[in-house]
């Protein structure tokens, strides 16, 4: 029985895929396999020795500690592209409430009083604060050409924008999705210059923290739209704040409301509600859910943020060795020496490498003795070493 810790609430949708003869799942539970995560914060978080995977149902992986997972054999898993669509739709709300003035001029009519006549007048009059603008015509810079951002850019194109993007490592994948219509920039300084919005779709790492900044803000055109739905540290606030009050930018709509910004006049900060929707969470969980398995009961590597691509046909009858180990030499000479000297004979092999970590699957004829799997693992550089019986 596989155990399973979730720190969120996962979709059940997900949770369905993990079969309860073989997956026992629950937000307390001593030992386990596998720990499914959303936002939930592991950094600090005592990581047990049982656990053999870590999976974020979700696109960002900044709240998992993934560099101490990789130096201890852990894959993390994630769900890319599955909440894309979610996310896309809530930035084109953004850029509608922003345009349009739509939040300060529905915070207005809350404040209004008195009867159906005087109200009347006093919309009439008071509208003109809220005069908005429309998209056709305007320019979208979009930085981070991933999942999201490529929907982000192709979308706009169609309500009549110019887009602009900027991503020094697009995928070929995403290249090809990408719309030949959206212009290249040349740096985040040139599509800042030349956007009447810039929205971000960029990872928070070290080099996207504050990727927007005073600097930057000043380079923006007067009356630009800024938005994030990435995430918070990568736009510098007390800089935002500055920009608005000089009225150099005429919006800030985020999806990470802080005690700084949220009350300010032209913040929209939304409750990181970019990827709450049904669809998104139950894509993300399903995607997970048969990630994870894959890994446990194959020793299949699919979406891993740490771990390279491996799959291998189960070869029939035969048991499966899952190595992860260091990406050194003589590793796989080692392991096939000790499964020889035992008498075992390698039905199919494969050793897929990324980075520093290497994983290696053995299917072997023959019952594996425990004695060789713990030669295998004392093998220096070996990680660890899991046996999975035969396919039935
Ligand atoms: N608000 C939400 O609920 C929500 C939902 C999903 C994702 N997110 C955030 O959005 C981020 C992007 O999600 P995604 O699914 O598009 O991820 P993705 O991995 O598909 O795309 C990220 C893109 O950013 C690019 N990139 C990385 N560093 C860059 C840099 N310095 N400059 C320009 N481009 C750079 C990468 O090459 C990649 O193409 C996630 O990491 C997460 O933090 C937020
Ligand atoms: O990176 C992501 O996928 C989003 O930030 C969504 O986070 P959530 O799963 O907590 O909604």
């Amino acid at each position: 029985m596989y155990k399973v810790l979730t720190l969120n609430n996962i979709s059940v949708k997900g949770l369905e895929r993990l079969p309860r003869d073989r997956y026992e799942v629950a937000s307390e539970i001593a030992h386990p396999d596998v720990i499914l995560v959303r936002s939930a914060d592991m950094h600090g978080m005592e990581i047990p020795p049982t656990v053999k995977a870590v999976a974020r149902a979700g696109a960002g992986v900044n709240n998992i500690p993934v560099a101490e997972l990789t130096r201890r054999g852990i894959p993390v898993f994630n769900a890319p592209g599955a909440n894309a669509n979610a996310v896309k739709e809530l930035v084109l709300a953004g850029m509608l409430l922003a345009a349009r003035n739509i939040c300060q001029a529905w915070h207005y009519v809350r404040g209004l009083e008195g009867e159906e006549a005087a109200m009347e007048r006093e919309v009439e009059a008071g509208k003109k604060r809220f005069r908005g603008f429309e998209l056709p015509g305007r320019t979208l810079g979009v930085i981070g050409l991933g999942a999201i951002g490529v929907q982000v850019a192709n979308t706009a194109l169609r309500l009549g924008m110019k887009v602009l993007g900027y991503d020094p490592q697009i995928t070929v994948e995403r290249a090809w999705q990408l719309s030949s219509e959206v212009a290249q920039a040349h740096s985040p300084d040139d599509l800042v210059a030349r956007s009447d919005f810039v929205t971000l779709h960029v990872p928070l790492t070290e080099t996207t923290r504050h990727k927007i900044n005073a600097e930057r803000l000043a380079l923006m055109r007067p009356g630009a739209v800024l938005l994030n739905f990435a995430r918070r540290e990568i736009v510098d606030e007390e800089a935002v704040l500055a920009a608005l009050d000089a009225g150099r930018l005429h919006a800030y709509v985020c999806d990470f409301p802080s005690p700084r910004i949220k009350d300010h006049p032209r913040v929209v900060a939304l409750p990181h509600i970019g990827a709450s929707t049904v669809e998104a969470e139950e894509n993300c969980a399903v995607m997970v859910a048969e990630q994870v398995r894959d890994w446990l009961e194959n020793g299949q590597v699919r979406n891993a943020v740490n771990f390279p691509e491996v799959q291998m046909p189960r070869a029939a009858g035969c048991p499966r060795l899952v190595v992860v180990n260091a990406n050194i030499p003589n590793m796989l000479g080692q392991i096939s020496t000790d499964l020889a000297e035992a008498g075992l004979n390698i039905a199919d092999m494969i050793n897929k490498s990324r980075g520093e970590i290497a994983v290696t699957l053995v299917d072997v004829e023959g019952e594996i003795p425990p004695e060789v799997i713990e030669r295998i693992g004392a093998i220096d550089g070996v990680l660890s070493v899991r046996l999975i019986p035969a396919a039935a």
